[in-house]
């Protein structure tokens, strides 16, 4: 399918979708500083040809303007004349639909992602076990485990892009890099957001869980 043959309808169900996150997002302060990026695909999917709307780089994502988004191709270069400039870490999203087809992917740094990710960067994965949100991955197994990989946080992105395809476990739809936030990926924006929540609140628990056993080993001394 071309970006031709893309209908106005669709393109316009993507920004809304993602005009909602957004906002929504800002108001849990999930984007500090311009940070974050957001996209949702429109149109068919194959490996090889694929298209998404995404933010612009650098842009407060606290507020709209009708400069917040462009449409770029499965290599991240603009689909129409534009002055924008896609997000910077767009070539991560590239790889990220290329891998799975996915609908949608959210980008946030929140402290509790970074913490946690820099926590267990060496070992490179954060390590989750018998907490409820799971089930948000659909995994519905009592006691389940996953690992949340962690990529390293290369001022290039086309060398953290490059690592990518190998990290990606197909059970667990997200990704973080250490010290700077979590990728989360889903069938479309609904899903995305509900496993980026999902994601959120493993982090916050894992993040609390340290502090208790720190406080706990503390007191037996
Ligand atoms: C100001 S945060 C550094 C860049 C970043 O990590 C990010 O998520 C935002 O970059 P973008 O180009 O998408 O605005
Ligand atoms: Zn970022």
């Amino acid at each position: 399918m071309a970006y031709a043959d893309i209908l106005l309808e669709q393109k316009q169900a993507a920004l809304d979708d993602l005009r909602g996150v957004k906002e929504l997002f800002a108001s849990r302060n999930w984007f500090p500083g311009t940070s974050g990026n957001l996209s949702v695909r429109v149109g068919d999917f194959t490996p090889e040809e694929f298209y998404f709307a995404i933010t612009a780089s650098g842009k407060d994502k606290s507020v709209h303007t009708p400069e917040d988004y462009l449409f770029v191709d499965r290599n991240g270069k603009p689909c129409e004349t534009t002055a924008l400039k896609p997000s910077a870490e767009t070539l991560i999203h590239c790889e990220i639909y290329r891998k799975t087809g996915c609908g949608a992917i959210f980008h946030v740094h929140t402290i509790d992602n970074n913490l946690v990710s820099d926590w267990y960067g060496d070992q490179g994965f954060v390590p989750a076990k018998g907490i409820e949100l799971i089930k948000a991955f659909n995994i519905w197994e009592e006691d389940a485990a996953i690992s949340i990989p962690i990529l390293p946080n290369y001022a290039d992105i086309p060398k953290i892009a490059a690592l990518v395809p190998d990290a990606l476990d197909p059970a667990v739809p997200g990704i973080l890099l250490r010290n700077h936030g979590i990728y989360a990926w889903g069938r479309n924006a609904f899903e995305a957001k509900k496993h980026l929540e999902a994601f959120e609140f493993i982090f916050e628990y894992t993040y609390r869980r340290l502090l208790l056993n720190a406080a706990g080993s503390n007191q037996a001394r």
